[in-house]
């Protein structure tokens, strides 16, 4: 039957420290979240490039504001416990380097302890420690402590606890490592490590603080004060116990606490040269701690303590029978979050390992002392070994294990002698190629320096160079500028001369036009205004006939009307003789007359409804003529109107071409002015230039003239006194000879002189006088020149007054055209106006002469029906005696009726006539329009 697996699982506590000041000032992102009361640690990140979202759950989890004596009380103080109560326990800090492993294992100094409390950065070790004795001390134990205190560094085992004058300082190579060696038991052991045995707390906090400064420390970029090494700090504690027999025996427990180097990679912790070495003996430990881990957890058959010292020390913390503890140290920011995903999959891994803690059997004091005393012995024979000089005493087994450590640590020198000359002769080759390339940079950098030089000089030529060119550019560009002004004047004046003659000719060509199209809308004009003349007159006259027909026919009227006034006074008078007599016939008469009166007013009313529908026929006719008139001279109106309108748009296009012409004209002249205004310019500064070249060769010409006579005037002095020296040393015996030969060759050369004067005088006038000649012509050319310039200038402006006044008096004669047609057809408006006027007045005199007439033979009829009404009640009341005068009343009814019938008659038949002659005067007006508008038609086609 398989045994029940009493394994317990290695204790994994996560620990997080806060964020630096480093990390506090880059504003470094935090990426994990410690959730303490779950035991979980969140990593989250999420970025456009990584997204991480993952959770670890372990034993204890104590966030960034967690503090050391929360971790103690919480995590470590149950382990001392364990160890008091004989167990052996070890406690591992693994972490990323600066992470807080150092801080977490001894924090900050202790200093003094005031009522046992530490200061709050005092790490796990010292209040370990404190815990411990305040145990024993409360239990009154009788025990014994030792501790020991070793770092590996580089797989080498230092004794931290050593005393000092072994030791040089922390990084002296001359630090001996010690042995690491097999009990024969199946542990290890290591030789000469020193074991103090401590009574207070106190000397262990002092051990603690020297053993730490011996570390191995260096700068790395991670950290300042980076650990390197791993450091073991282990407490054993020997607590004596009586038995039931009362044998005293001896309850041991052991505390290691494991400071590890940090766990990050070589290359991010900037380690170089001998340090990489370093670094790999560091993982070396590491990684095989890492398999050790993986190989319990996943129990394969093999594990690989043995491959470091490392795992070797503490194999039986990992898998065997110690309670063992680890704490994972993390940053929680995102600049070290791939160490801490290793960090956190390391420590999740180790979770898994499974230790059989057991507790140390007791140990019988005796065989404690037994042990103690045979060690004592080897010591004192190793003392008196070393005394002696004959060796040391060793039993024969611990000789055969340091033989063969000794064999295999001179294997190691031998390997190492060897990688050593191995690497003498890397470092030679390295060396000898290090120096080729410093002979190949000089020469590099002379050849640099040399070529700069050189690069320098060709600059300094290039610039040169180019500032001839720019130099000879712009001569050959000024000269060009000239010359291509020159040629453009040229053209430019020719063309324009051209150009102005055409647009002259074209400006001619255009106002003849214009003068002829003038020509024909002044007789337009004037036909058009015979024209309303004639119509005038003719209108004039028909009116005037019209007029005159209609008072003949009032007058006629009038004496119509008198006489028909008189025959009825007469009719009245005789009437009124008659009517006494008829009274009483009338009556008689009554029934009589009642119809025949009735049929008479049946016969006046006929008469009113016919007149008045002659009237009215008449009225409507003759509105309707006047309004067709009105409208024919309205369309009319119109017509001529749109005519007008349309001349003067023309006549205003034209006036708007015109002076933009006369614009272009004046520009083109303004340049010409000008342009002949520069060339002149240039001529003039020609000719300056040419005075002053002149001048100053004058004055060259006078300097040489200067200089001729005064090196000939030299001449015939030095001559003179060659001769006159001669002359004295020829002595008075040829003085005669010499004399005349002197005079003759003075004469020769004076005369020689005279002429050379003579002709470099008369060349100096001749070039004078060509110089004056040739300063005369240019003036003269100057002032030629000044003088055309002025005549072009006085031409333009004379041109250009000239344009204007033609301008001025083409505008004064269309603004007068304009204005004559405005008169015309204001004209015309008053003509519509007084043809509708008269029309009006016409239409109104007819119809109130009319509407009189009317109202006249109204008044007659009603006089009349009441005569007859008079006539008839006096009839009824002479009934009787009517009868006998009504022969002679009906006779002279007859004749009254007679009278009214010749009277009503010719004025009808004059009414009649009156219409007729109306009728035939609206004729002759339409006539008249007719004409007006045949012979207006006749125009507008002539035009
Ligand atoms: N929990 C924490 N609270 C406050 N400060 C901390 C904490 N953890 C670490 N520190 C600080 O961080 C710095 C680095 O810590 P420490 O030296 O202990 O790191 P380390 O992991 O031991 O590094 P190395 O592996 O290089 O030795 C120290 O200044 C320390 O005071």
């Amino acid at each position: 039957m398989p045994k029940p697996d009493r394994g317990v699982h290695v204790e994994v506590i996560l620990r997080c420290r806060p964020l630096n000041d480093d990390e506090k000032e880059l504003k470094l992102p935090v990426v994990i979240s410690c959730h303490e009361d779950r035991g979980e640690v969140s990593v989250v990140q999420n970025t456009a490039y990584k997204q991480i979202d993952k959770t670890f759950s372990f034993d204890k989890v104590f966030g960034p504001t967690s503090q050391q004596k929360e971790l103690f009380d919480e995590a470590i103080s149950p382990i001392v416990n364990e160890v008091l109560e004989g167990y052996n326990c070890t406690i591992f800090a693994y972490g990323q380097t600066g992470t807080g492993k150092t801080y977490t294992m001894e924090g900050g100094r202790v200093g003094v302890v005031e009522s046992g409390e530490f200061p709050r950065d005092v790490g796990i070790i010292p209040r370990a420690v404190q815990q411990i004795f305040d145990v024993l001390e409360a239990r009154d134990e009788d025990y014994s402590m030792k501790v020991t205190f070793l770092e590996l560094y580089n797989e080498d085992i230092m004794d931290l606890l050593a005393p000092d004058e072994s030791l040089n300082g922390p990084d002296d190579k001359s630090r001996k490592p010690i042995a690491l060696m097999e009990d024969g038991r199946g542990g290890v052991f290591i030789r000469g490590l020193e074991q103090e045995v401590v009574c207070t707390a106190d000397r262990i906090y002092k051990i603690l603080e020297k053993g730490s400064a011996k570390r191995h420390t260096a700068d790395s970029l991670l950290n300042m004060q980076s650990s390197r090494s791993h450091t073991i700090f282990s407490i054993t504690i020997h607590v004596k116990e009586s038995s039931s027999n009362g044998e005293e025996l001896m309850k041991c427990g052991k505390l290691n606490l494991v400071d590890l180097a940090g766990s990050e990679n070589v290359v991010r912790s900037g380690a170089k040269e001998g340090r990489v070495r370093e670094a790999g003996e560091i993982n070396k430990s590491l990684l095989t701690l890492g398999r050790v881990i993986n190989a319990l957890v996943e129990h394969s058959g093999h594990v690989p303590y043995r491959d470091s010292k490392l795992t070797r020390l503490l194999r039986d913390s990992l898998g065997g029978n110690t309670k063992t503890c680890i704490i994972a140290t993390v940053s929680p920011s995102i600049h070290s979050l791939e160490e801490t995903l290793n960090t956190l999959d390391y420590a999740h891994r180790a979770k898994k390992i499974k230790n059989r803690p057991e507790v140390n059997q007791r140990v019988a004091k005796s065989e404690l002392i037994k042990d103690l005393y045979k060690e004592i012995e080897r010591l004192r024979q190793e003392i008196y070994d070393e005394r002696e000089k004959n060796g040391i005493y060793t039993p024969h087994d611990r000789f055969q294990i340091e033989e063969a450590e000794r064999k295999a640590l001179v294997e190691q020198i031998k390997n190492m002698e060897f990688d050593l000359v191995f690497k003498d002769k890397e470092l030679m080759g390295l060396q000898k190629l290090y120096d080729t390339q410093q002979t190949l940079t000089a020469e590099l950098s002379e050849k640099l320096q040399m070529t700069q030089k050189d690069f320098e000089k060709t600059q300094n030529t290039l610039l040169e160079i180019e500032g001839r060119n720019i130099k000879a550019n712009a001569t050959i560009k000024e000269k060009e500028h000239l010359i291509s002004n020159l040629l453009q004047s040229e053209k430019s004046l020719t063309k324009q001369a051209s150009e102005l003659r055409e647009e002259l000719e074209h400006v001619a060509s255009e106002a003849s036009n214009l003068f002829s199209k003038l020509e024909q809308q002044d007789k337009l004009e004037n036909g058009n205004k015979n024209l309303v003349q004639k119509f005038q007159t003719h209108l004039a006259k028909q009116l005037d006939v019209l007029h005159q027909t209609v008072a003949a026919s009032v007058t006629q009227q009038e004496e119509q009307l008198k006489s028909m006034e008189k025959d009825f006074n007469y009719s009245l008078s005789k009437k009124i003789g008659g009517i006494q007599e008829l009274t009483t016939q009338v009556r008689h008469l009554k029934k009589t007359h009642e119809s025949s009166i009735k049929s008479l007013d049946d016969i006046s009313e006929e008469l009113d409804m016919s007149y008045r529908s002659a009237f009215s026929n008449l009225t409507s006719e003759v509105s309707r003529n006047s309004s067709a008139l009105v409208g024919h001279f309205e369309k009319k109106f119109l017509e001529i109107n749109d005519i007008l309108d349309d001349i003067q748009r023309d006549l205003f296009n034209q006036q708007e071409k015109l002076a933009e012409f006369a614009e272009q004209q004046r520009q083109g002249h303004s340049k010409t002015l000008q342009l002949t205004r520069s060339m002149s310019e240039a001529m003039m500064n020609f000719f300056e230039t040419l005075g002053t070249h002149t001048s100053s060769l004058t004055r060259i010409m006078e300097g040489t003239q200067k200089i001729n006579g005064q090196k000939l005037y030299d001449l015939a002095k030095e001559f003179e006194d060659c001769a006159a020296f001669e002359k004295r040393q020829l002595l008075e015996k040829v003085a005669e000879l010499l004399d005349i030969s002197n005079d003759r060759k003075k004469n020769l050369v004076q005369t020689a002189i005279n002429s050379l004067l003579e002709s470099t005088a008369s060349r100096t006038c001749k070039m004078q006088n060509e110089m004056s000649n040739l300063q005369d012509f240019s003036c003269s050319v100057k002032s030629e020149l000044t003088t055309h310039m002025e005549t072009i200038a006085t031409n333009y402006l004379v041109a250009t007054s000239v344009m204007d006044s033609g301008k001025d008096g083409f505008e004064k004669c269309l603004q007068q055209c304009m204005s004559e047609s405005r008169m015309g057809v204001s004209q015309l408006r008053n003509a519509q106006e007084s043809v509708l006027d008269l029309q009006k007045r016409n239409v109104g005199s007819l119809d109130s002469i009319v509407r009189n007439e009317l109202e006249t033979s109204r008044m007659i009829l009603s006089k009349a029906s009441s005569l007859a009404l008079s006539a008839l009640e006096e009839t009824g009341m002479a009934d009787q005696s009517l009868l006998s005068s009504i022969e002679n009343l009906l006779k002279l009814d007859h004749e009254a009726h007679k009278n009214i019938r010749s009277i009503v008659v010719p004025s009808f038949e004059d009414m009649k006539g009156l219409g007729s002659k109306h009728y035939h005067t609206i004729l002759k007006i339409k006539e008249a329009g007719q004409c007006f508008l045949d012979e207006y038609k006749v125009r507008s086609s002539g035009t």
